[in-house]
């Protein structure tokens, strides 16, 4: 019996991955990954090469029935009126629109910061900080006037991708009424809210007018089809499809560790978190995720391991070797700047250096330590806002780590369950895939993966001097 494929697309931050799977069991077909290049400002046909080079080595998708394509959120993709990209997309870690952001803020409320967080998180769920499309177009209207001039309609990476699959079927002139979003990436630009759909004013105060902005689908609802005839589904940003992936229930709480660490949960209800530090984004099932975002997760472990002249593998051995809380070493891991807590400038840093602790194990736990303690902050977060969280799942390439998944539910304070190692966003984003392409009311329930629960003795000390030390860092150099 012949059966049904389908393909999920994670777009995200440092490689593209693309996973075929059966439309009605979710078993994993083949798959494939292609890198994308380094830096915070890339140009979109770069994520059109690596998808096509995902696909190849994934095999190819000639027999697959529906894609779906998550990704990266709040990329800034300007087009212009021949759907020619004006200028590389800024990425959501790219922190030079920091100004901007604090700009929108006080002129929302009349001069008073406080009172502009309100007003925002009123109007669409989230403060914007520098991550935020939103900050981004203020930007490109202040400092490239011409690129702004030209610019006519304004997508995000999955959009853009979408299109493209869709365009390149559709026709020679690129049709910018054709380009589509859904709720979960639409709610990370800073001009839209489940409540109100597009805040056409929000985005005129921030880029002076209103460029063309994609159709908003519904869950399941098809943008329409590629060049091979596949179906395509609305996609999703990258955080919404892990949670379709991973088939979140009530009381869990996801934490991924990759470029970005992010926790989140799937919601009934919306936040608006005035203090910024909850993002208050729409799922990709009709719900809501809120969230928390940090800029610095799996690249910290990198570079430390790098540092040690070892890899992940080795940086786990030599955490594992250090006693919590590294005797005293503190690593606050603010190398790219920091989303949350909001420290677009900040540096990192390395408190509590001792002869006693200078050694490549204490180096190596204190930073994971440090990583965490950021997330768990985020966690915390989280249930100030009412979720409930049972359990985290953990997720993305940080969870790959061994000393991550153990020292994990020390730092959380709650037990941890780790999904066997896998793309759960490309996963989302083949379950919607197939969602779409069955048109049931909800996505299909695919076999459950195998997981692996961590639980540990809860280590507070470690947050607690991880909290005392977080704000003493240095600003970065003037460029
Ligand atoms: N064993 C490991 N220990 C630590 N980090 C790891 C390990 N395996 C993979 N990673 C890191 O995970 C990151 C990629 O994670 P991923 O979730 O795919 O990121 P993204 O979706 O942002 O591209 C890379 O920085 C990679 O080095
Ligand atoms: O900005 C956010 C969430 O608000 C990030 O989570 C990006 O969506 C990038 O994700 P990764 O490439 O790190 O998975």
């Amino acid at each position: 019996m012949t059966r049904t494929l389908v393909a999920g697309v994670d777009s995200s931050t440092q490689a593209c991955k693309v996973v075929i799977r059966d439309a009605v069991t979710g078993e994993l077909v083949r798959q494939g990954r292609a890198p994308h290049p380094p830096g915070t400002e890339v140009h979109p046909d770069e994520w059109w090469t690596a998808l096509q080079a995902a696909v190849e080595d994934a095999g190819g998708w000639d027999d697959v029935s529906a894609i779906s394509v998550a990704a990266q959120q709040h990329g800034m993709v300007c087009l212009d009126a021949t759907g020619t990209v004006v200028r590389p997309a800024l990425l959501w870690n790219d922190t030079r629109s920091a100004p901007d952001a604090d700009d929108l803020v006080r002129e929302l409320g009349n001069g008073d910061p406080e009172a502009g967080a309100k007003a925002w998180a009123d109007a669409i769920g989230t403060v914007p900080v520098a991550s935020f499309t939103v900050t981004k177009l203020r930007w490109l209207a202040r400092c490239e006037p011409a690129h702004a001039a030209r610019t006519a309609a304004v997508c995000l990476p999955h959009d853009w991708l979408t299109w493209r699959l869709r365009a390149s079927e559709d026709s020679t002139t690129p049709d910018l009424t054709a380009l589509t979003t859904d709720r979960s990436d639409a709610s990370g630009t800073g001009y839209w809210a489940a409540a109100t759909g597009y805040r056409q004013d929000l985005l005129e105060r921030a880029f002076g007018r209103r460029p063309l902005l994609p159709l908003v689908l519904e869950p399941a609802e098809r943008s329409g089809l590629a060049r091979g005839g596949q179906v395509l589904g609305p996609g999703a940003g990258d955080n919404a499809a892990a949670a379709l992936g991973v088939d979140a229930g009530p009381g869990d709480v996801i934490v991924s560790i990759g470029t970005s660490g992010t926790v989140f949960a799937v919601s009934e209800t919306p936040t608006a978190d005035p203090t910024g530090a909850v993002a208050g984004f729409a799922d990709a099932t009709g719900r809501f995720l809120p969230l928390v975002c940090t800029l610095n997760a799996a690249r910290v472990l990198d570079v430390t391991a790098r540092i040690l002249g070892t890899d992940g593998d080795g940086l786990a051995e030599l955490a594992l070797s250090a006693p919590a809380g590294a005797d005293g070493l503190v690593v606050i891991p603010y190398l790219e700047g920091e989303r949350t807590p909001n420290r677009p400038n900040a540096t990192g840093a390395v408190h509590g250096w001792t002869l006693a602790n200078s050694t490549p194990a204490h180096l190596a736990r204190a930073a994971i330590e440090g990583v965490l303690c950021g997330l768990a902050d985020g966690l915390d977060a989280l249930v100030a806002h009412g979720v409930a969280v049972q359990r985290v799942v953990l997720i993305g390439g940080g969870a790959r780590n061994a000393a991550v998944r153990q020292i994990a539910p020390a730092v959380f304070g709650v037990p941890v369950i780790v999904p066997e190692p896998g793309e759960y966003v490309a996963d989302g984003a083949a379950r919607q895939a197939a969602w779409t392409l069955l048109g049931e009311a909800e996505p299909p329930q695919w076999k459950a993966t195998r997981t692996d629960r961590y639980e540990a003795s809860p280590t507070p000390w470690v947050r607690e001097r991880y909290a005392e030390l977080r704000d003493l860092v240095a600003q970065r150099l003037p460029h």
